[in-house]
């Protein structure tokens, strides 16, 4: 692995103002963040460079904003249980750039935490926008990423402020590129991947290496409806991206002419509401009501889905199989994870998920702690998996 800078390099930060890019797209119920595995990962980053006397102004994203600020995608009340994590105050400004947040970085004293609000509330941060970029880098002196999960993204805070600021990976970045390297670098055969989720469109390309490299693919979630309609299956209401048809196609020749298995559901459970306890009904994937959605992967496709575990020495996980946030829709979910983690425990197989979603997904479960290894990352890690370049790392490199 190339070696890239790090915190051990750093030198002395007293005083100076650290631009820290951290991944704080974490999972929410009711306005309140509902699993904090990305906010403890980024803690000893921040809490190194405050002890050192850093000015720690923290830089995030949060979901997709699609035209400009979104008071629902705010990061303020992220702010607060960062605050809770951390276990000192990590102040909040409404804005990322300009005089609002030059006003708050000013105030600051050495060792304090800054949290900057949402960078694509500006659709600049998404383009890499050289000015946007500079504007960023006028309130640093030093730019640290710690945000792995956000390092396939070759945008101004993850990849611009590398190139204007003396730039250092943090302590997650380094430790999720050392534990892959371990757990992946080489991994013993079968290697089976599971991809589920609802990010079908920014995942669905870098299936076509994926199945390269992996002797089987499990898809679920809502990956597998757009999937299944290639298929030419009525998948009803459910979340499924048509115009990937021809994509999803092409990943099947791929798969067939590299030997990787394509597992997809054969049953699911099909629901009218996406709500918690609402009416759903067990159903062969060809016999999904017009008026239903999918909203998990059926007990049958659970079965097949072990044994392809049983089968594996290596499983590599991104994306829940069905809406596991709502009840009964984390059933299998749930049941997968537990079979993982006791083919774990057991000394049988490697297992390493990764995902904002997923995470949350095994804690619900129970399991996180029974992986081989759980990533903060989920496009990253497979875009990593997949061989590619990750534009937020490779800027790092020494
Ligand atoms: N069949 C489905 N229909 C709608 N949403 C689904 C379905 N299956 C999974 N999901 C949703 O996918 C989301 C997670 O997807 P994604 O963001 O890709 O995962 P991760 O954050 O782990 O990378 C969850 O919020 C879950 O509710
Ligand atoms: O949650 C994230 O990725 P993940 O869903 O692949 O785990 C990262 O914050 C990246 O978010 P993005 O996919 O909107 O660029």
């Amino acid at each position: 692995m190339a070696r890239f800078r790090t915190l051990d390099d750093i030198g002395d930060v007293k005083g100076k103002r650290v631009l820290v890019r951290v991944d704080l797209n974490v999972p929410m119920e009711n306005g309140k963040v509902s699993d904090l595995t990305r906010i403890e990962r980024v803690a000893p980053t921040i809490l190194e460079l405050s002890d050192k006397g850093a000015k720690v102004v923290l830089l995030a994203h949060f979901g997709r904003p699609k035209d400009g600020p979104d008071p629902a995608l705010s990061l303020e009340p992220i702010a607060r249980a960062a605050s809770d994590v951390i276990g000192r105050p990590v102040a909040f400004v409404s804005d990322c750039i300009g005089e609002k947040a030059q006003g708050a970085i000013f105030s600051l004293n050495p060792g304090d935490i800054l949290l900057l609000e949402n960078t694509r509330f500006y659709k600049a941060e998404e383009k890499n926008d050289p000015e946007f970029t500079k504007k960023l880098a006028a309130d640093g002196d030093i730019f640290v990423n710690d945000a792995f999960s956000a390092a396939h993204r070759a945008h101004s805070s993850t990849e611009g402020l590398a190139h204007l600021l003396p730039a250092y990976a943090g302590r997650t970045m380094q430790a999720e590129l050392e534990a892959l390297e371990k757990g992946l670098g080489n991994p013993t055969k079968p290697v089976v991947a599971i991809v589920g989720g609802a990010k079908v469109s920014t995942k669905i390309d870098l299936l076509m290496n994926l199945v390269k490299k992996v002797d089987a693919l499990v898809i679920g979630g809502g990956m597998a409806n757009t999937f299944l309609a290639a298929r030419g299956v009525n998948v009803g209401k459910s979340l499924c991206e048509h115009d990937l048809a021809a994509t999803a196609k092409q990943i099947m020749i791929e798969a067939a002419s590299s030997g990787c298995a394509i597992i997809l559901p054969s049953d699911a459970v099909a629901a009218r509401e996406f709500k918690a306890g609402a009416a759903s009904e067990v159903v062969g994937v060809d016999a999904v009501p017009a008026d239903a959605m999918i909203l998990d992967v059926g007990p049958k496709t659970v079965a097949a889905i072990s044994d392809w575990i049983d089968r594996a020495a290596t499983l590599v996980w991104n994306g829940p199989l069905g809406a596991f946030e709502i009840e009964p829709f984390d059933k299998a979910t749930v049941a997968t994870a537990k079979h993982a983690a006791s083919r774990t425990k057991a000394g049988k197989l490697v297992s390493v998920a990764g995902g904002g979603d997923t995470v949350a997904a095994l804690n619900h479960a129970g399991v996180a702690d029974d992986f081989t290894y759980v990533s903060t990352a989920g496009g990253a890690f497979l875009e990593w998996m997949e061989g590619k370049a990750l534009p937020g790392v490779d800027v790092l490199k020494a």
